[in-house]
């Protein structure tokens, strides 16, 4: 099986990425899925499985954002006993980043390389609108395009409707609103899955991203059979991959993502609320909280209704978030305090 590398998005910057590690027993390759530390990545000639290699365990060790995660572009060795190792992984030009609790680590890398970071969230039952903020912020963070992809659009009468009230919660984002069973509304996935071009998706279980993946290729590949190491018989692992797209192009399926501490960057949060950071211009004191100071632009607009309440409350909450994943990774947080910022929490939960 012949892969078209640059059908992946193989072009003229990696290639040069690549040139150090250019060497008759090397190749470069794009991984389409990480498996308890091997690999399985697309060569030219093909799939092959790969484990790391001495350098790259050595850098991981140091900075766990240094294993190759799916996406990546990887100089591959083929060992004459026709094993393969992993050598080195090219400089990202996009990587979606997930906080961990480690309070030494630079986080996790869920997927590099994407073109197209979109949100994926079910139109039944209703779209989480604070969840949309909260991944919409990962999706400007890894600094790929953002795109909501609103999914199951067949159980709805009226889709347009609630894709609008979910617009409200993304502005200027496109939103797609399709359906992966009836194939309706997948063409408008077109401009994102094409030639060179990788679309990732980011969304909770459930939201129906292997359903989108399966529709997209046109074939069932995001399952596989395993045989238990044990012998008891086989179980079945949903495993996230890249898969190339017939007529070019890849798309990336992540975890399915659950609410925990996903930012590493400011940059990404005031992305996803640019109705706020362009109000905060406005605010008459230039490191205005917009909670009860004067001149307020922001308060103005909620009082005004031009700004939904909600869509401050959301900000808020990923703001603080992000305050305390920052000075969680500065270990400058105590037990207590963690204790303290979950109590905190629950308790603003709690109120109606
Ligand atoms: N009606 C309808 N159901 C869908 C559609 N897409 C997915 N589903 C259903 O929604 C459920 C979840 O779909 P998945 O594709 O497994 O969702 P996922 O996001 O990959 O979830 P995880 O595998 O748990 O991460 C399944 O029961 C699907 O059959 C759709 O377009 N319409
Ligand atoms: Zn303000």
């Amino acid at each position: 099986m012949r892969v078209d590398l640059s059908s992946l998005g193989w072009d003229d910057g990696f290639k040069a990425e690549y040139s150090p590690f250019d060497r008759p027993d090397q190749l470069p390759a794009r991984v389409a899925r990480v498996d308890r530390g091997v690999c399985s990545v697309l060569t030219a000639h093909g799939p092959v499985r790969a484990s790391l290699g001495g350098e790259v365990l050595h850098r991981a060790a140091a900075d766990p954002a240094a294993f190759p995660c799916a996406g990546d572009w990887v100089a591959v060795r083929e060992w004459p006993d026709d094993r393969a190792t992993i050598e080195a992984v090219l400089a990202r030009r996009t990587a979606v980043v997930r906080a961990t609790v480690s309070k030494d680590s630079g986080g996790q890398v869920l997927a590099a390389n994407l073109d197209t970071a979109a949100v994926v969230e079910p139109l039944d039952p209703d779209p989480d609108l604070g969840r949309i903020e909260r991944l919409l912020a990962l999706a400007y963070a890894c600094g790929a395009s953002p795109l909501i992809i609103l999914t199951k659009a067949d159980l709805l009468a009226d889709p347009a409707s609630v894709a609008e009230s979910v617009a409200m919660a993304a502005p200027g984002v496109p939103i797609v609103t399709l359906s992966a069973r009836t194939g309706a509304g997948l063409d408008l996935l077109r401009p994102h899955v094409r030639p060179g071009r990788t679309l990732g998706l980011l969304g909770p279980s459930g939201a129906g991203k292997s359903s989108l993946v399966n529709a997209i290729v046109g074939t069932t590949v995001m399952w596989t059979q395993e045989q238990r190491a044990d012998g008891r018989g086989r179980h079945t692992t949903t495993f996230r991959a890249l898969v190339p797209v017939p007529g070019g192009g890849a798309v990336l399926d992540t975890p399915g993502l659950r609410q925990v501490g996903m930012f590493t960057s400011e940059a990404g949060l005031d992305d996803a609320f640019d109705d706020i950071r362009a109000l905060a211009e406005l605010c008459r004191f230039k490191r205005c909280a917009h909670d009860h100071e004067p001149g307020c632009a922001v308060l103005d607009a909620v009082a005004s209704g031009e700004l939904a309440p909600r869509r401050l409350a959301s900000w808020r909450k990923l703001k603080r978030e992000l305050t305390f994943a920052t000075r969680r990774r500065e270990a400058r947080v105590t037990k207590s305090e963690i204790y303290r910022h979950r109590r905190a929490e629950q308790r603003r939960r709690a109120r109606p």
